[in-house]
């Protein structure tokens, strides 16, 4: 099948590269020259394990080619992907923008009937949206139809999710567009959801916004946990056992980030409010993860009451590991709030300093080991938890001024910490000595 892929950020770059891999012809589409030089290089323009090499080969197999030149990249496709960016608007809704320029990109450029398949998040009828636009331009030139293919894939584990995904959502308006979206997606081997397109497209935001819960509501509890005593890791534990919870999802931390859990719970609050639904749930669940994130600030507080002229070190800064990505990283608001008390903040992240340079404070300064980091400073915060942060040797922080650390991901044994006569506040746990320590989730 000829594929044209409009977008190549996370997903559409992704997307084309796994289609690739399962034998189709893509072509990926992009309006970032930049971005398009790199990749005919054999250059990922993103931090993905596995993306890379599977890139380059099928490039080389002649199977994956990028271009700025949407008529070019759409020549003979049979299907063409939208994976533009839906971000926020101020207001919190999706903004479409992107959509709706790639749709008239499309209008312009098709010489033939095609399916348009949206793989960006977009909310309930983007894809009629989509169509009406091309349709409005096309004036019955040619045939459009439009599917709903939600994406799931999660980063740092995106390669793995698109071949081990526990689904794949198809909302189309008719068998022929089922027909050969399915085929299209026979050889992942994944199991096929097929709807129609609303629900497809509301499948999405649910999905996003009953995770983003989960871990609301398990944030809520380990702050519970501290007050009475109790341990999140055993209590997380437990619950998962239960299959109908799961246990998913359940890591308590400084709050979600990413690029989508913050932007899609709110887009999907407008969604209900703009059918007049107030969804007091999804609020909640927002409110506590802005509270979350503030959290190792003012457990930072309880113990050095003034950091002012004070060495801190930032142990991890991407929103989650195995990503270079800082979108709605806790590391923004938490590196800035340090600064603005003053404190000589240095921060260190096996991956994604490169990308922090430009999006924080900069007043940051950077270490090129966490060794260096630590090094004569009051208070190591954790917010990432990097294997490489997970497994240090614990003495590195004998290094430090008073070895206090802050950890909001929970990286470390209690009693491990105690032996290493770190002053140690955790996620949710005690801060003594355990008698059974839970094995982390
Ligand atoms: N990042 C992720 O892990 C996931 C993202 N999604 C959804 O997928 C969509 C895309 O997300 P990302 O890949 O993160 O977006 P992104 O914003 O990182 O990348 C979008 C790309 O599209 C390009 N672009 C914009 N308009 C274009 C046009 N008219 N023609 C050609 N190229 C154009 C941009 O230059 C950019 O390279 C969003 O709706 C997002 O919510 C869904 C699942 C996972
Ligand atoms: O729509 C999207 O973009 C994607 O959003 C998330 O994927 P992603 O944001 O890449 O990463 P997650 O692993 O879901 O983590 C998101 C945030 O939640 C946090 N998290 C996750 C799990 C957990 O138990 N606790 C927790 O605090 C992570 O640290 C991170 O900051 C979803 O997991 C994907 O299914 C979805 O496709």
């Amino acid at each position: 099948m000829k594929i044209a892929v409009i977008g190549t950020g996370y997903v559409g770059l992704v997307t084309g590269v796994s289609l690739s891999e399962i034998g189709h012809d893509v072509v990926c589409i992009d309006v970032n020259k930049e971005k398009i030089k790199k990749m005919r290089q054999g250059i990922s323009p993103i931090y993905e394990p596995g993306l890379s090499e599977m890139m380059m080969k099928n490039s080389a197999a002649k199977r994956l080619s990028f271009t700025n030149d949407h008529r070019t990249g759409m020549q003979q496709a049979d299907v063409i992907y939208i994976a533009v960016g839906t971000p926020e608007d101020p207001d919190g809704s999706a903004d479409l923008s992107f959509v709706d320029e790639a749709s008239k990109n499309i209008a312009e450029c098709i010489d033939h009937n095609v399916i348009v398949v949206t793989k960006s998040t977009v909310p309930v009828g983007t894809n009629h949206r989509i169509k009406e636009i091309i349709n409005s331009r096309l004036m019955g030139r040619f045939t459009v139809e439009v599917v709903s293919n939600p994406e799931f894939l999660k980063e740092g584990s995106a390669i793995y999710d698109s071949f081990h995904g526990d689904r794949i959502v198809i909302g189309a308006e008719n068998e022929h567009a089922f027909g050969v979206i399915e085929q299209i997606n026979q050889p992942f081997n994944i199991p096929i959801f097929k709807t129609d397109i609303k629900s497809a497209e509301m499948i999405k935001y649910a999905s996003n916004a009953f995770l983003a819960t989960k871990i609301s509501f398990i944030n809520e509890i380990s702050n519970i946990c501290e007050l009475v005593g109790a341990n999140i890791e055993s209590v997380s534990v437990g619950m998962g056992l239960d299959q109908r919870i799961g246990s998913q999802f359940l890591k308590a931390g400084i709050g979600y980030g990413g690029s989508c859990f913050p932007k899609d719970t709110k887009a999907l609050i407008q969604i209900a409010g703009n059918v007049e639904y107030e969804f007091e749930l999804l609020k909640g669940v927002v409110n506590v993860n802005k509270m979350q994130q503030g959290i190792l600030i003012r457990k930072l507080k309880e113990c050095v009451s003034d950091i002012s002229g004070k060495k801190i070190a930032v142990l991890g800064l991407s929103f989650k590991p195995n990503t270079d990505d800082l979108r709605e990283s806790a590391s923004i608001l938490i590196t800035e709030e340090l600064i603005k008390q003053g404190a000589l903040v240095m921060a260190y992240d096996p991956i994604a300093m490169e990308n922090a340079k430009s999006i924080l404070n900069p007043l940051v300064c950077y270490a090129s080991s966490i060794e260096e980091a630590v090094e004569n400073s009051e208070a190591a915060l954790i917010i990432t938890d990097w294997d490489e942060i997970k497994n240090v040797d614990l003495t590195v922080f004998a290094k430090m001024k008073n070895p206090l650390v802050i950890d909001g991901r929970n990286c470390f044994s209690i009693n491990e910490m105690a032996k290493n006569k770190v002053e140690y506040r955790s996620i949710g746990r005690p801060f003594t000595p355990q008698l059974v320590e839970a094995a982390p989730i």
